[in-house]
């Protein structure tokens, strides 16, 4: 089924009426506050496990009725029925969009090109478990007959950074004396650095890439397997090669043909769709070290999790449908209140590489500039999204987000149990942690005027400099503790905010034609980077100059 063209947004009566409520908006939570005491309850919504208060936000019930009617007049929420229903809604790429898929109860049917995809899905799931359990049980071992007790997963965008995230947010959960280890990087310091104390006879390699052609993944995992023989060989094992290759290396594509091209059997993969974009598939075949890790029970609960959220986006009535609000608010931001960035602080040590997980969900989703059907947008898309655990963030940034000048909307992610439970004396930690989050959308908030400054007795000469201005927007999500469906909740809450942005925008949030450019590039630069004169002669005066510093230091 064809798509519809993409609405242009500026050219609909709420993008309008937005642009002059814009103009003459003059937010005051403080004064919002006081005139309605329930504002925080009845701006805060529950979905699934999560609360999330948007009370803090720069936006009162008339703009928000706008907000929900830009989403009416650009389609958004028959665009999110396309996405569920499986319609090609990855236009330039002609594909269907079905994460959401992924986590469907086994029983459900989803049709896709007259096939119900979701038995597929639960059978490689079955896969995956089966061997996640024998590798956790040790009936499968290495080539020595000794447990694996360290995976090692090699991949890179999607195929690295959902992995890494979830292992290090759920390492509670991770399976003792089993450790997982990434390589992402080209640079050849990311590889040299996890394997330089591993184990080959203990170490299992999943080489991971729905593609199977990425450079930096396949060179990577040929070095992690160069390294693996030889280091076999160095402890005096005899074995075959292709025999310790297939009980040491498994991979995970939506290629298999190029699986086994590169010299991994196809019996020792697992598999997953070109409806899955990279970003999007940590759910999938991807995290398969981490149904190893966290066992099938746990990566159960996680796939429930987005499973919850995926029911909450597609069922509940768009007032309090907490995805669309979010991703709304964004569109608020960016386009009629000029914010550029929107930071991500979650006060869970857990989650510190979740804001570089949503870096390339939402700027690989948004950063378009023209609309599905080619057309160019003229408003701005895709925040730079940014952040850091709080409260390490307090110590570094938070300075420029009170008292700058910009408007960085923020999203707070916090939760009511701790891992940890220490006792300072008679101060409970997690208490004092909590209480600093609470603290910082309130400062946000509220802010502290010059009376106040003043009446504290300050110097007359710095009382500027400690004023407050507030009204600096947030958004707090709360959750009982970090659990494998709670984490998977939170990352389908932002798969579908992301996905309402670009809806409103008209774009096709599920190609990334941006990172092209510069693969095709790096391997036409690396004659030169080599020394060939000639192509070194060829380039523009700054790429020459750059690589003669390389070629001339080079040690
Ligand atoms: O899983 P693959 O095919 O190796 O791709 C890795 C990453 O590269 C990208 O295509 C961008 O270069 C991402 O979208 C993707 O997650």
């Amino acid at each position: 089924m064809s798509i519809p063209q993409p609405v242009d947004p500026t050219a609909t009566d709420a993008w309008k009426k937005l642009e002059s409520l814009a103009d003459t908006f003059q937010p005051n939570l403080r004064q919002w506050f006081s005139d309605d005491p329930d504002r925080g309850a009845s701006w805060s919504f529950d979905a699934g496990d999560l609360m999330v208060d948007l009370s803090k936000n720069l936006v009162n019930e008339q703009i928000l009725s706008e907000l929900l009617a830009l989403a009416e007049e650009t389609d958004v929420l028959a665009h999110r029925d396309r996405m569920f229903s499986g319609d090609r809604i990855n236009v330039t790429e002609d594909r269907a969009v079905l994460h959401t898929a992924l986590r469907r109860p086994e029983g459900e049917r989803l049709l896709v090109d007259g096939t119900d995809v979701v038995p597929a899905v639960h059978e490689e799931l079955s896969r995956i478990f089966d061997f996640a359990r024998k590798i956790r049980s040790g009936a499968i071992t290495g080539v020595t007959g000794r447990r694996f007790t360290t995976i090692v997963n090699i991949g890179i965008g999607g195929s690295d950074l959902g992995p890494v995230m979830v292992y290090e947010a759920l390492h509670p959960y991770v399976l003792e004396g089993l450790e997982c280890r990434f390589i992402s990087n080209i640079d050849p310091t990311d590889a040299g650095e996890v394997i330089s104390d591993l184990d080959p006879e203990t170490t299992l390699v999943v080489v991971t890439s729905k593609t199977f052609t990425t450079l930096e993944t396949l060179t990577n995992a040929r070095i992690v397997r160069s390294w693996f023989l030889e280091a076999l060989r160095e402890n005096s094992v005899s074995f075959s090669e292709a025999e310790a290759i297939s009980q040491h290396f498994i991979a995970v594509s939506t290629a298999l043909d190029k699986v086994a091209e590169f010299g991994i059997d196809p019996a020792n993969a697992f598999g997953f769709w070109d409806w899955v974009g990279g970003r999007y598939s940590v759910d999938s075949a991807v995290g398969t070290s981490l149904a190893i890790a966290l066992g099938p029970e746990n990566f159960a609960q996680f796939l429930a999790g987005f499973n919850t959220m995926d029911r909450h986006f597609a069922q509940t009535p768009a007032e309090k449908n907490v995805p669309l609000l979010m991703g709304l608010l964004n569109v608020w931001y960016t386009n009629f209140l000029d914010a550029d960035t929107h930071a991500v602080l979650p006060y869970a040590q857990y989650l510190h590489r979740f804001p570089a997980y949503l870096q390339q969900l939402t700027m690989e989703s948004n950063g378009k500039s023209v609309r599905w059907d080619g057309s160019p947008v003229t408003y701005d898309t895709g925040e730079i999204f940014w952040g850091e655990p709080g409260t390490n963030g307090q110590h570094a940034f938070y300075q420029l987000i009170h008292q700058g000048t910009r408007l960085i909307p923020a999203d707070f992610i916090a939760f009511a149990s701790p891992q940890f439970p220490f006792k300072d004396g008679e101060a409970d930690m997690h208490e004092l942690f909590l209480s600093n989050f609470f603290a910082q959308t309130k400062a946000l908030a509220f802010g502290k005027t010059i009376e106040e400054v003043r009446a504290e007795g300050t110097a007359e000469e710095i009382v500027a400099a400690r004023v407050f201005p507030g009204n600096r927007p947030s958004t707090s999500i709360m959750a009982p503790a970090l659990t494998p469906s709670v984490l998977g909740q939170l990352i389908a809450l932002y798969e579908h905010l992301t996905f309402v942005q670009g809806a409103v925008w008209g774009i096709d949030s599920f190609d990334q034609w941006g990172v092209e450019l510069g693969k095709v590039l790096a391997r036409e630069l690396m004659p030169a980077v080599e020394g060939d004169y000639k192509a070194l002669e060829q380039q523009d005066s700054s790429t020459r100059q750059l690589i003669e510093y390389y070629r001339s230091h080079r040690q």
